[in-house]
């Protein structure tokens, strides 16, 4: 029963309901026909057959055989009547017209008065009746009505012949059942048509439900359905879908732009929108590897800024991160599009130069250190003057692994420090 549709179900609901409605119907109409056919054959024999009776009384006082058979003529000629037959007192056969009489019904003999006896033989209604003498009795005159005498002169009979009623009765029921059954395959028709204009769309979002509930939010039913209510339902079940699919959206940018921010923030710092020291490790790695796949030169620089510190110290923190991030896009500006500027600590940078020869390396750290030099920092009316001391590493000989350039390139800039500050110092073997 589970497992039946919800169209099935409602096909039953409404075609059970009919099918009952149409069978009674049916079964009380064509019983009610045949009572009443019945009841015709029935009325007809006993009006003929009570009608011979008193008219049969001359012909069975006088035994004339003329007025006999015209008696039986004349009944004969009645419908459905197939044979007439006259008895004396004594149930011998008188007189006999039409077919297949098989005798007196055996309860036809104890009738003494003007009742009827019928009875059903060989698909035959058999009506007999006495056919009384009716002869006023005149003996007492002192009394003022007139007394009947009645004396039992013989017997009428009629046979019915019932098979064309049978045959009638038989098509009736063939008619109607026929009717019925044509009734029963449109209201089924009908059933099954509702039903399907119900359970097609129920069962679709039923389905489109399910498919939602496993993740598929594109899913949407077509909202055309015959009932108002069941387009209202899939109207609103797109939009529920339209809200998810577009909360579902919005959630997944929301989520995606946070990753990327975090992987951003991850990799960049904050304060000068350069990369980070992170990313300068990735960066180094990356470039060392193509080094030695494509043989492609690396020249590592190490920015360490001079007094830097005395900004903090006289205007203030704000200060100096405004002077940092003032240098970071000085430097930037000043390489080319295939090299990177990272800020690899408090006023510490790197730079990697890609593909480039000591010439131009050399030539590029010059300039970023002169720029830096002649850059003027304006604070509080005072004037400010930095320095870059930078340490120069290339990808060659020893040095030929990410922490041999970046230790290589610290030692330079430790060494330009140490020189007096604002200079670029390349790395040589022997300052080991
Ligand atoms: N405003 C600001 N200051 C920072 C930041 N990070 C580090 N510092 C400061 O930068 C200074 C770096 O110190 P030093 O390198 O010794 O200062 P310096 O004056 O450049 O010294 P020399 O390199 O010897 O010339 C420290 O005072 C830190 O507090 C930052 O993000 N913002």
């Amino acid at each position: 029963m589970r497992k039946i549709s919800l169209g099935v179900r409602m096909a039953l609901i409404l075609f059970v309901p009919s099918l009952a409605f149409v069978v009674v119907l049916g079964s009380l109409f064509v019983h009610q026909s045949h009572r009443e056919l019945d009841e015709a054959s029935l009325a007809r024999g006993r009006a003929i057959v009570s009608f011979l009776g008193p008219a049969a009384e001359y012909v069975l006082v006088s035994g004339n055989p003329v007025a006999l058979d015209s008696l039986m003529a004349r009944a004969l000629a009645q419908a459905e009547v197939a044979a007439v037959a006259f008895y004396d007192a004594d149930g011998e056969l008188l007189g006999v017209a039409g077919q297949g009489l098989v005798g007196l019904p055996s309860a036809a003999r104890m009738v003494e008065a003007d009742e009827v006896v019928v009875e059903a033989r060989g698909g035959r209604l058999q009506f007999a009746t006495a056919v009384l003498s009716l002869a006023p009795q005149v003996d007492d005159y002192s009394t003022p009505q007139q007394v009947l005498r009645t004396e039992r002169l013989g017997w009428v009979q009629v046979d019915l012949d019932v098979t064309a009623r049978e045959g009638a009765k038989r098509r009736l029921l063939l008619v109607v059942v026929a009717a019925v059954l044509v009734v029963l395959v449109g209201a089924l028709a009908m059933a099954w048509r509702l039903a399907r204009s119900v359970g097609l769309p129920v069962a679709a979002l039923v389905k489109a439900v399910r498919r939602m509930a496993s993740g598929d939010l594109d899913v949407r039913v077509s909202a055309q359905s015959t009932s108002e209510e069941l387009r209202a339902l899939e109207a609103g079940f797109n939009a529920m879908a339209d809200s998810i699919a577009h909360s579902q959206q919005t959630l997944q940018a929301r989520i995606e732009e946070a990753t990327a921010q975090l992987a951003h923030q991850a990799r960049h710092d904050p304060l000068t929108g350069l990369p980070n020291r992170r990313a300068f490790e990735e960066s180094i790695e990356q470039a060392v590897s193509i080094h030695r796949r494509a043989g492609d030169v690396v020249t590592l620089l190490y920015i360490d800024l001079d007094r830097f510190k005395p900004v903090n110290d006289t205007c203030g923190h704000a200060a100096g991160d405004r002077l940092l991030r003032e240098l970071a896009g000085l430097l930037r500006a000043r390489l080319r599009a295939q090299d990177h500027v990272f800020r690899i600590g408090g006023d510490e940078f790197a730079v990697i130069l890609r593909g480039c020869g000591r010439e131009d390396a050399h030539h590029i750290a010059t300039a970023l250190c002169d720029a830096v030099a002649a850059y003027e920092f304006v604070c509080a009316g005072r004037s400010f003057k930095v320095g870059a001391s930078i340490g120069m590493a290339r990808m060659e000989g020893m040095i030929n692994d990410v922490s041999a350039v970046m230790q290589a390139a610290d030692q330079a800039c430790y060494e330009a420090k140490h020189a007096g500050r604002s200079r670029v110092i390349e790395y040589q073997r022997s300052s080991d």
